[in-house]
């Protein structure tokens, strides 16, 4: 049974090596937060070593002294010059950014600690130890040195070696490092060490801040053989702590289970199936900036890219990185990947899923190809004044060779003019003449093998490939025949065929297939690595155009099967792997939930064997309960408060939501605010509008998602079709029913119920006026 570990007062600070060892201790005030956001400041006193205030103060006192580092560091970068070292303008160009990029990235946010942990070793990693060593310093108190008022990276002379741990290296004058990157090898056992696998170290030590000020710290005895598991009061702490602005980084209290994500090589793709608030986005984002720091050089070179569902998840995410100092990832949705048209059209959702499905890829790769025409004829070359002839028997083996190689349209369009300028040279060898590579070259640009080339293998437009494969019947026919149906045809051909590229309204299903086709002429360049979150929602087309971004490269394939809201939604993990081309990817699963609270994760879970049978339910890791309430409104009778401006019906004269539901959730949004931290309305979209005006006659300004909540605007109205990935700490849901029916069919629509009840981190409200789906009764 996971115990507390049992807390002091800071006035009396409970050094470890003072008594018989707790299995863990704690210095913690209670608003200590490891991951420290807050006012500027700098840290405690200056600790002299032996100080008699006692390990708190020599913490803080290393916090002062790892802070000065950093501003030598800066000032080191700073002072760098170049002018005699660089041999022309372009290289010092470059090395002046690179040192630019080194300063930002060498700035003391006063609100980030530059230390969150630290780990004493029994023995310094890495080192050999003879046996009698081995004897010695196993008797050894890794605190002895401690008393002794020693800080820095090694604790004690041939013994156990320190590592205070954060977000970024800092070194002294010297060179010895002062804290050491989250990511190095050393910071490992931060995450993993458990009391039954200490990895060597005696001593994990957390540490709390306040407002910027070093004020806490937590311990746990590794090594100890009669330590618990305990559960870090600083981890729940952080976990429990209020949401307010963008997403932030989690890299003080990764979990083991996530570690092991984070931090998989960069070879193999991985795929992380995980119930709402496991943390798969906070993961995927600290994986890129592992393998960053692991395979800077490869990847720098490569390129990373996140790739999230909207824009305003984008917004919401994008803090993360540059926080842990990486800059310069690319974030993107598919739809920005696959952006050659600008999409102004919709499809229905027989046809979208249509041109989704992987047998697209089929008849695109025909419809190509058919351009290519065996020539009917031979080709003359006239060169001076003798005439070379290939005959249309030769021409075409040269097509077929090409063909059957498999190689890009565009890569055989190239090869083509070369190959036949090869056939007239062998005749021109067989003749007596002594043709070398310039002769061949200018056989390849002669005209007549231009023109041929032209006839054989026309270049192809994207666009206008997939304009004539919607809108010309008889061309579809041709490359779909045996792969798509007449009735799946008919789905496809637009029924009134634009008149150009241009003036085509294009759907964002559409761009995925020219997408397709660019690839087919173009390879793609790839990526060193892809991390793909809400992966579920991606049609296989899709997939296969995010696939071809990492063809030489790794992904990192995020999302849950239960939160599928696309008619094309994923039904298996290892189908999805292979559309991306990536069948041999490992799949994982995580099933610790850091949002959601145990009675709303519970409330939500009641939907799980309508919308996905297969799926457990995910834990609860989180301390509350959590606040649930369902609220029955009586809209008939004027309900709990009265008439809302806007109108509040449904527009459809159905029995949809009645007057008064709207008021009443304003209302239940003014209550939320009482609390500290973000509320979420989450509403269907059609509710939106009549939502929108009830705050504004309660007086509540509200933002949208995406934009930035702050301690004066903390209530954002929004969209069913926009939670996804999203979190407030307190979510007040508009008629469940409403966002059932908006969706196509039941399943979708309860698996968007889904995602709007797993947004709340502190407490969920949902106020109804029709009846609740039955599956959530
Ligand atoms: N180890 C951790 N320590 C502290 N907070 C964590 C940890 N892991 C996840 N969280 C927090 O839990 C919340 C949910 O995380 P995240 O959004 O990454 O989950 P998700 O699995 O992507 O959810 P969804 O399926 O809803 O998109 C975030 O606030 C995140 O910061």
């Amino acid at each position: 049974m996971p115990a507390h570990p049992s807390s002091a007062d800071l006035d009396d600070p409970a050094e470890p090596g003072d008594s018989p060892a707790p299995a863990a201790s704690a210095v913690l005030p209670d608003t200590a937060a490891p991951g420290g956001g807050g006012t500027p400041g700098g840290a405690g006193g200056p600790g002299e070593p032996g100080d008699p205030a006692g390990p708190l103060r020599r913490e803080q006192a290393h916090l002062a002294a790892s802070r000065a580092a950093l501003r030598a560091m800066r000032a080191d970068a700073e002072a760098l010059d170049i002018t005699d070292v660089t041999a022309n303008w372009v290289n010092a160009a470059v090395l002046r950014s690179q040192i630019d990029g080194r300063i930002k990235a060498l700035a003391d946010h006063a609100g980030t600690p530059l230390f969150f942990g630290r780990l004493d070793y029994l023995h310094p990693p890495g080192a050999e130890r003879t046996e009698e060593a081995v004897e010695t310093e196993d008797a050894r108190d890794p605190e002895d040195a401690e008393d002794a008022g020693q800080t820095g990276e090694t604790a004690a002379a041939g013994g156990a070696a320190r590592y205070y741990i954060g977000r970024r290296h800092v070194h002294d004058a010297d060179g010895d490092p002062m804290v050491v990157d989250w990511r190095a090898p050393v910071s490992q056992p931060f995450y993993r060490a458990s009391p039954k696998e200490p990895m060597d170290v005696a001593l994990r030590r957390r540490f709390g801040y306040t407002g910027g000020e070093l004020t806490a710290y937590e311990d746990e005895r590794l090594s100890d053989p009669a330590a618990a598991e305990t559960v870090s009061r600083l981890l729940q702490t952080e976990i429990e702590r209020p949401r307010v602005g963008p997403m932030r980084d989690i890299v003080a209290t990764i979990q083991p289970e996530q570690d092991e994500i984070v931090r998989a090589g960069l070879g193999g793709t991985l795929c992380v199936q995980g119930a709402p608030g496991t943390g798969k986005t906070a993961v995927g984002l600290h994986r890129v900036a592992y393998l960053l720091y692991a395979h800077r050089e490869r990847l720098s070179r490569a390129g990373t890219l996140v790739i999230g569902p909207n824009r305003s998840f984008l917004r919401y995410i994008e803090q993360v990185l540059p926080a842990l100092g990486e800059l310069e990832v690319a974030q993107a949705t598919v739809d920005d990947l696959v952006a050659h048209v600008p999409v102004t059209g919709t499809d229905t959702p027989e046809a979208a899923r249509l041109k989704g499905d992987a047998r697209m890829a089929e008849v695109l790769r025909r419809a190509v190809r058919s351009g290519v025409r065996p020539p009917g004829e031979g080709l003359v070359v006239v060169r001076g004044s003798r005439r070379w002839r290939v005959p249309a028997e030769e021409l075409r083996q040269i097509v077929d060779e090409l063909l059957g190689r498999g190689i890009r349209y565009g890569a055989a369009r190239e090869a083509l003019p070369q190959r036949i300028a090869h056939a007239v040279l062998v005749r021109m060898e067989a003749a007596g003449e002594a043709p070398d590579d310039r002769t061949q070259n200018a056989v390849a640009r002669d005209r007549a093998v231009k023109a041929a080339v032209k006839a054989i293998w026309p270049p192809v437009d994207p666009a206008k490939l997939v304009l004539r494969l919607l809108s010309d019947a008889a061309f579809l026919a041709e490359q779909a025949e045996g792969v798509l149906s007449a009735g799946e045809q008919a789905l496809l051909l637009r029924p009134k065929p634009p008149r150009s590229v241009r003036s085509a309204a294009w759907s964002a299903a559409d761009a995925v297939l020219i997408d397709e086709v660019r690839d087919l002429v173009e390879r793609t360049p790839s990526l060193g690595h892809v991390v793909l979150d809400e992966a579920q929602d991606l049609s296989p087309m899709q997939y296969r155009a995010v696939g071809r971004r990492c063809t030489t490269g790794s992904a990192t394939i995020l999302g849950d099967l239960a939160q599928g809201t696309t008619p094309w939604s994923t039904a298996a993990w290892s189908e999805a792997l292979s559309h991306l081309g990536k069948p041999d990817g490992r799949i994982e699963e995580l099933t610790e939930g850091f949002r959601v609270p145990r009675d709303v994760i519970a409330y939500a879970s009641r939907l799980l064997p309508a919308i996905a049978p297969g799926l457990k339910e995910a834990t609860s890791v989180r301390e509350a309960a959590g606040a649930l309430e369902i609220r029955g409104v009586d809209a008939a009778g004027g309900g709990s408060g009265g008439e809302a401006g806007g109108g509040d019906g449904d527009g459809s004269g159905g029995p949809g939501p009645r007057p008064g539901l709207a008021a009443a959730v304003a209302e239940a949004c003014r209550e939320a605010l009482e609390h500290e931290g973000s509320v979420g309305l989450i509403a269907a979209d059609a509710r939106v509008p009549a939502l929108a005006g009830a705050l504004a006659a309660a007086g509540l300004p509200y933002l949208s998602p995406g934009e930035e909540t702050t301690a004066d605007a903390r209530l954002t109205l929004v969209p069913a079709s926009l939670a996804k990935g999203l979190e407030y700490d307190y979510v007040v849901l508009d008629e469940p029913a409403a966002v059932v029916a908006a969706e196509p069919d039941r399943r979708t629509g309860l698996r968007r119920l889904y995602v709007a009840l797993t947004r709340a981190v502190s407490g969920l409200t949902v106020l109804h006026a029709e009846d609740l789906p039955p599956e959530l009764g």
